[in-house]
């Protein structure tokens, strides 16, 4: 854990924390001697100036310790919001950059939670650190001296309350400890069936599915539910035990003191300071005990932080990195690619070359490779063995900024962002006009939609970009993407949501576009008519080019690709017939 605050607690909120906390400390521990001195030698002696003398300081005492509680209350809160704040921006800056392969291996819900309550559960036990965990050994250390001075006979007592909190402590710290563990397990996975039940609820009300998903729900919410019971009846039970022991020592302290003062062997002032020194002696020690109990559960929650923020991602800038130019020519050099805990390649020598101006389309079968082999170009996943280059550079030798400047991507599913338009329109280049803005939606056949928004580009975009149709979004995330000044744009499927003639209309207006004519683009389609004036086509099957040349060279030659072009035909016959 100390790992995580090294650099992101503010020295500054430390220091004035430990400062205050100090002066609380000294306040605190000095007001029970100003008791028992007004006792002794004030009421015992009928010392009335003494009293007000005494009664005033420890006024003046009293109000400087709770200044210096608030202080310390003011340092400490800010020190560890401010930690809290540090690490959110860290973990956000961290698995922003994260390849799919990391992305997997944690899984969204638990950074989620990751970010939220184990980052929680951090800030509040530095809090803790900074209000309680260097005021309780000090508070120890300083009442149990105090106390001994008072009395050394009372301090006795201590030989038998002492070990018995101690043991009490460790058996909290025993059985609570695993427990405090799982929690942040169950809250992982309390979340992931909340938010995949979320993102499903049309499929789930669809299929009926409902009673089975809140089953499924209630059965992590319980699990969770029993572990977070069985650690505060634990933790619970830590309280009504204190008070009991701190209730039995003031009755034993109460009783043996009275029998020396009867003896003559210590004064009543002196009881009583005595028993305030014993409750802040015991205060003490449950503090330190909350403290134990605290500290494995953030220890926890700081492992899984780490785990995400020690993270090494392969896909980094290269050491040495060369840069790109513009605009530049793509090629795969016998490439080959096989995920993570896969049994056989999902991809396997590739082999193509294009230059700029040239567009490049790939066609398949469902699982045939088609994303897999468009997300080598910028870098969401690094070839297996060969070479992917853009610009005669390998991708993997050059900086990511380069690269993915270099390539302006469509991904299959469409996704917007909550904002206005132009700031969606903006996302490849903060500094696009409206008017390359608009000329952008122009080619991806968005404009006659989006001319009719309320506000045209300072329009309302929700979340995702609920507020508008399949389609729409499609063809605004290709806008988006042409806003982009790139080398290659990329288009994963992005033309399957739209109508035969908006498709045809937007490769049309692809085509007439003078600065994309200079350009790289790769096209993965379902339609033929879509790819079929590209310079080149692949032709993928179970992850192998089983075809490769233009529209005529692979109707003329390919089994495949003419089983393709007939189904097709046949499909829109059939269409046609039954229309
Ligand atoms: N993240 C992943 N982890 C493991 N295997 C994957 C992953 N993504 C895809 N695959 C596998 O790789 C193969 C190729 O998948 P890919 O998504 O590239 O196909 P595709 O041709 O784009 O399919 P579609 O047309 O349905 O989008 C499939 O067999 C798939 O199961």
């Amino acid at each position: 854990m100390l790992n995580l605050l090294k650099q992101r607690l503010p020295k500054s909120k430390v220091i004035g924390a430990t400062l205050f906390m100090a002066i609380q400390v000294m306040t605190t521990l000095y007001l029970p001697t100003l008791t028992s001195n007004i006792v002794n030698n004030g009421v015992a002696k009928g010392d009335v100036h003494y009293i007000w003398t005494v009664g005033i300081q420890m006024m003046v005492f009293s109000l400087i310790s709770v200044a210096a509680a608030a202080f310390n209350v003011y340092f400490s809160a800010k020190g560890s919001q401010k930690l809290g704040q540090r690490l959110r921006s860290d973990v956000y800056r961290k698995v922003i950059n994260y390849s799919h392969d990391e992305m997997k291996q944690i899984g969204t819900s638990s950074l989620v939670t990751r970010t939220t309550n184990d980052i929680m559960q951090i800030q509040n036990v530095t809090l803790m650190f900074l209000r309680m965990m260097l005021m309780a050994p000090l508070m120890l250390i300083g009442a149990s001296i105090l106390a001994y001075r008072r009395s050394a006979t009372l301090t006795m007592i201590f030989i038998v309350v002492l070990p018995l909190i101690a043991v009490i402590m460790a058996l909290v710290i025993r059985f609570a400890g695993p427990l405090f563990f799982a929690m942040q397990k169950k809250t992982d996975r309390v979340n992931q069936v909340f938010r995949e039940g979320l993102t499903g609820v049309r499929v789930i009300r669809a299929f009926r599915q409902d009673e089975l998903e809140q089953q499924r729900f209630d059965e992590v919410n319980q699990d969770y539910t029993h572990n977070a019971i069985k650690v505060y009846n634990i933790t619970g039970l830590m309280m009504p035990l204190m008070t009991l022991i701190m209730s039995a020592t003031n009755v034993v302290i109460t009783y043996w003191g009275s029998h020396l003062i009867a003896f003559q062997a210590t004064q009543v002032g002196n009881m009583i300071a005595f028993i305030t020194y014993a409750a802040q002696i015991l205060m003490s020690f449950t503090m330190l005990s909350m403290v134990f109990v605290m500290v494995p559960r953030a220890q926890a929650s700081a492992k899984r932080l780490n785990q995400v923020l020690n993270m090494t991602t392969p896909i980094a800038d290269a050491k040495d990195p060369q840069a790109l130019n513009e605009p530049a020519a793509l090629e795969f050099d016998h490439v080959a690619f096989r995920y993570a805990d896969a049994q056989k390649d999902a991809l396997e020598g590739v082999n193509f070359k294009l230059h700029a101006g040239q567009t490049l389309a790939i066609i398949g079968g469902t699982g045939s490779g088609k994303s897999t082999l468009i997300n080598l170009i910028p870098r969401f996943y690094d070839a297996t063995q060969g070479e992917v280059k853009v610009d005669g550079v390998d991708v993997r030798n050059t900086t990511l900024q380069a690269i993915h400047q270099a390539v302006s991507f469509v991904p299959q599913k469409a996704n917007l962002f909550e904002g206005t338009l132009r700031a969606n329109m903006q996302f490849g280049d903060a500094k696009a006009t409206d008017e390359q803005i608009w000329h952008a939606i122009e080619i991806a056949q968005a404009s006659d939609f989006v001319k009719e928004l309320d506000g045209q580009l300072d329009a309302h975009v929700e979340q995702g970009g609920a507020n508008f149709s399949g389609g729409q979004r499609q063809r605004l995330a290709i806008a988006r993407a042409l806003v982009k000044q790139a080398s290659i744009y990329v288009f994963d499927d992005s033309f399957s949501a739209l109508d035969f003639k908006t498709d045809a209309k937007l490769r049309a207006a692809l085509k007439a576009d003078q600065e994309i004519q200079k350009r790289i683009v790769v096209i993965v389609g379902q339609r033929v008519s879509t790819i079929a004036d590209a310079d080149l086509i692949l032709v993928l099957d179970k992850g192998k080019v089983v075809g490769q040349g233009t529209h005529q060279e692979l109707l003329a030659t390919n089994k495949v690709y003419q089983s393709i072009v007939n189904s097709q035909i046949r499909e829109s016959k059939e269409g046609d017939q039954n229309a």
